[in-house]
């Protein structure tokens, strides 16, 4: 009987799923929930020639869209949810534990003791995991941790200047994050490249990828550092956090909160979470800061890497938004890096896209990345090992 593996990537923003014949990689079914959280969310199913494309409330969060996942794999494809072989799930963060493996009580109790650094992604993946497990009791649950691609970073690069030793007791260090974005795209572009990998969405990140392997990443500890996101801060000053709980009378609930609700793009801007609203109110303020950003973080990747081939733009953001891949790419001028002006709107599907001109020193891409492509094959790997 053929491997069916049905994976489950719970973004911040979104919700998407494929469901994989790992005999030859086809795609049984897939689709993608946007704006989780909103009474408008809009979802895509896709099975075959059985489209589903509706708009509906997920004020409640995963929940909801969870159920509709399982529906429609039920009632669209063969065998039903009983042709399941295994389920993986992009899991974000649970300290050592950052390998491919069974999702069991001692991996959600990780999970959960990392909540409070990932609050926006391990609490919905436990839910869905308790959810998931009264649909598919009999069916092996892997986790593909986001941090496991970034085990390659040298420990130059992640250790945090702190004392030593507490640093060692409570596992304070670089983890990183997106490993199934950034890995898919050392997949895609070999390992004889310099590649620097720019996922940008509801969560935003940059990863330096040399010989196929990830040697820095701008997420660390959790992944609420390094880039603005939706509407978590990234980088900030640590005294400024410390100053802002004292003055306002925080508790450290507060001040994680603030820091994971009230910032980011909607904290600056003040207008919303999505950069389609922050772009139709023309707010340049928030676009600069957020493309500034970005552009120093390549730029440093230069450092590191000594040379960089290829700029891979992936994410809801880096596949979609023009202005966005100008704006970073204008301050890479110096590097060689042009852009062509008539590709860099199309809105490719499938294989990467290169939008640099004939010119460029630097070949610049549209990924769309198969963040579940990378997770089906681990979790198959995984289960193939047992
Ligand atoms: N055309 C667009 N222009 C600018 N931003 C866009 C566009 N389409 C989608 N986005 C952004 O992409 C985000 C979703 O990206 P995605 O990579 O799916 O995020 P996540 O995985 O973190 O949920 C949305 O929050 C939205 O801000
Ligand atoms: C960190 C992470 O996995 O982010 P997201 O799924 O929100 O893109
Ligand atoms: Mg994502």
């Amino acid at each position: 009987m053929a491997c069916k593996i049905l994976v489950l990537n719970i973004g911040s923003t979104s919700f998407k799923f494929k469901y994989f014949n790992m005999d030859d990689l086809s795609v049984i079914a897939s689709g993608k929930i946007n704006s989780v959280f909103s009474k408008n969310a809009g979802c895509n199913f896709l099975s075959g020639d059985t489209e589903k494309s509706t708009v509906f409330d997920a004020s409640d969060g995963y929940g909801t869209c969870l159920e509709m996942i399982i529906d429609f794999i039920d009632k669209n494809c063969a065998d039903g949810i009983n042709g399941v072989s295994a389920i993986g799930f992009k899991t974000v963060m649970a300290g050592g534990i950052n390998y491919p493996c069974v999702i069991d009580d001692a991996v959600i109790e990780k999970m959960q003791e990392y909540s409070a650094s990932a609050p926006a992604h391990n609490a919905p993946y436990i839910e869905a995991v308790n959810s998931v497990k009264k649909y598919f009791p009999n069916v092996t649950l892997v986790s593909s941790f986001e941090t496991a691609f970034h085990n390659t970073i040298p420990d130059f690069a992640s250790v945090y200047p702190i004392d030593k030793d507490i640093a060692k007791k409570y596992g304070i260090r670089k983890y990183g994050f997106h490993g199934a974005a950034h890995s898919y795209a050392a997949y895609k572009f070999g390992s004889e490249k310099n590649i620097v990998s720019v996922h940008l969405g509801g969560s935003s990140s940059v990863c330096a990828v040399k010989g196929g392997k990830s040697v820095d990443v701008s997420m660390g500890f959790s992944p609420q550092s390094g880039l603005p996101m939706n509407n978590r801060c990234g980088d900030i000053d640590v005294f400024a956090v410390l100053y802002l709980m004292e003055k306002e009378n925080m508790s450290i609930d507060d001040a994680r909160k603030f820091l994971c609700t009230r910032c980011g793009l909607y904290g600056m801007s003040g207008i919303s979470n999505d950069l389609r609203d922050i772009e139709k109110a023309n707010d340049t303020l928030v676009i600069d800061a957020f493309t500034y950003s970005v552009s120093k973080y390549i730029c440093s990747y230069l450092a590191v890497l000594g040379k960089i081939d290829v700029i891979s733009f992936s994410g809801g953001i880096g596949e979609n938004s023009v202005i966005v891949k100008e704006k970073i790419c204008s301050r890479l001028k110096f590097l060689g890096v042009e852009l062509d002006s008539e590709k860099l709107k199309h809105k490719p599907a499938g294989e990467p896209y290169k939008i640099s001109s004939d010119k460029s020193k630097v070949e610049v891409y549209i990924t769309p990345v198969d963040e579940e492509l990378m997770v089906a094959k681990n979790t198959y790997a995984f289960a193939e090992r047992r």
